[in-house]
């Protein structure tokens, strides 16, 4: 007679850290990730209005200083401050004037004022700007009251770019903002990277594709949309690499494919290490793989491996868990291989409208969204309530340690949009 099997004690609990297994911190995650990736992509030129969102190449540096001559940032009269007195003055005009594309060609003479307008070129000789508003006039000459500062509303060659300098480093996503002083600054074209491709494959059997006739069995394949959808918003390409039944030949094939498209592949579900969970079989023995139990929920099984010299994260299935890993991990490795450097957002302490018991050992990611400038958290915590995922304006992030969140409490919040969404 064998003995009766002994069981162990119950935790139910998916999220206990039973002891002897090494939870892997995610701070450990983040500097062995950056310690591993490096740019992978080349470089091209483009012109300025097909560079918007793309990562800068190398420093771009001003062909020409802004403004690149002294003008004039009113409306009003040029004159030279040693002509003027304090108190009442007048000046006899000269010809002519010095408009934004039509300056003044000639030296002012001593003793007299010239019409300027906003953006015109300061004539040689004037020193000073008067505002029209300050001033009456017959057209012949100009009165005025004195006691104005030298320089006044005359705008510096230089004051804002000088010609040679650094105006964006390179790693930089270019931004509206960013076109506006290239182009300011006499630039025609920059030097950015390749756009990283990103593969996204999806596996299991139980997944149909939106608009097929799904089986009773079968659930949409929504984190496919969803994360093709998250690498545009960051500004990659987004490579469609299907969908994965649960056969391992098949599987091994489309990475084939994949690899061959794109720089980095994305693939969810089949991460852990149940009986289908092919993805990390294969990875497994490809050699290159490293299935990491994370200390974090949700997200806890991220399987990384290399495919064919392509780096692989395979995310977790459940939804929630595929967009907080790829957010807090693939989008910074995505970085680092793109040419933008590995940048985690900064997030936003503000009050928490709800309370909570954490346990210490793990770091926990909520759904979350503002509300009178407090943070309120999705009413589940499930992996699998995407409901919340779209209510959700961003993440809140309970550090790793134990905390009592009242109401009140300051959490870090971290809109989508800080991550590039
Ligand atoms: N005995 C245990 N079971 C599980 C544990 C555990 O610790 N012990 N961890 C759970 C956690 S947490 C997660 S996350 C999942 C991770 O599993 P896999 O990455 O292997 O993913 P699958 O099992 O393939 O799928 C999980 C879940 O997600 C659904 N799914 C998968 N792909 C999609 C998709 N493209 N769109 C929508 N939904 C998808 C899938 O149907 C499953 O329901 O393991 C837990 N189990
Ligand atoms: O890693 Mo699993 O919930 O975290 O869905």
């Amino acid at each position: 007679m064998s003995e009766p099997l002994a069981p162990p004690p119950l935790t139910n609990d998916c999220f206990s850290l039973p002891p002897g297994t090494h939870w892997t911190p995610v701070s450990e995650a983040h500097d062995m990730l950056r310690a591993r990736l490096s740019v992978v992509v080349g470089s091209e030129t483009v012109a300025l209005d097909a560079a918007l969102d793309r990562v800068l190449a190398e420093n771009a540096f001003a062909q020409r200083s802004n403004p690149p001559q002294p003008n004039s940032a009113v409306d009003g009269y040029g004159l030279r401050l040693a002509d003027t007195t304090e108190g009442p003055n007048s000046l006899p005009l000269v010809d002519g004037r010095s408009a934004a594309g039509a300056p003044y060609h000639g030296q002012l003479p001593e003793g007299h004022a010239i019409r300027i307008l906003t953006g015109a070129t300061v004539p040689d000789g004037v020193d000073t700007v008067i505002l029209q508003e300050d001033v009456t006039t017959d057209g012949a000459q100009i009165a005025f009251h004195g006691g104005l500062k030298s320089g006044a509303n005359i705008r510096r060659a230089g004051e804002d770019v000088n010609a040679g300098d650094v105006i964006l480093p390179a790693g930089r996503r270019l931004t509206p903002a960013d076109l506006a002083l290239a182009a300011a600054t006499g630039m025609s074209e920059l030097s950015v990277r390749k756009r990283l491709r990103v593969a996204v494959l999806s596996t299991g059997d139980e997944l149909a594709q939106p608009g097929e006739q799904a089986r009773a069995d079968q659930i949409f394949d929504a984190n496919r949309p969803m994360l093709l959808a998250m690498i545009e918003q960051f500004g990659f390409e987004p490579v469609d690499a299907g969908r994965a039944p649960d056969d391992r030949d098949q599987l091994r094939a489309m990475l084939d494919q994949a690899a061959q498209d794109a720089d980095l592949i994305l693939t969810s579900g089949g991460a852990s290490a149940g009986d289908e969970d092919h993805l990390s079989a294969l990875l497994n023995e490809s050699g290159a793989m490293t299935l990491w139990r994370l200390a974090i929920k949700p997200g806890r099984p991220l399987a990384l491996g290399m495919w064919n010299r392509k780096p692989v994260f395979g995310l977790p299935g459940n939804p929630v868990a595929a967009m907080v890993c790829t957010l807090v991990f693939a989008r910074p490795a995505m970085g680092a291989l793109a040419g933008e450097g590995w940048q985690m957002p900064t997030p936003l302490m503000l009050p928490a409208q709800f309370g909570k018991r954490k346990k210490a050992g793990r770091r926990e990611y909520l759904r979350a969204r503002l509300q009178n400038g407090a943070v309120e958290v999705f009413a589940s915590e499930g992996s699998g309530r995407i409901s919340g995922l779209s209510w959700a304006e961003g993440l809140v992030e309970l550090p790793d340690e134990a905390q009592d969140i009242e109401p009140g409490t300051p959490v870090a919040f971290y809109s989508y949009a800080s991550f590039g969404l």
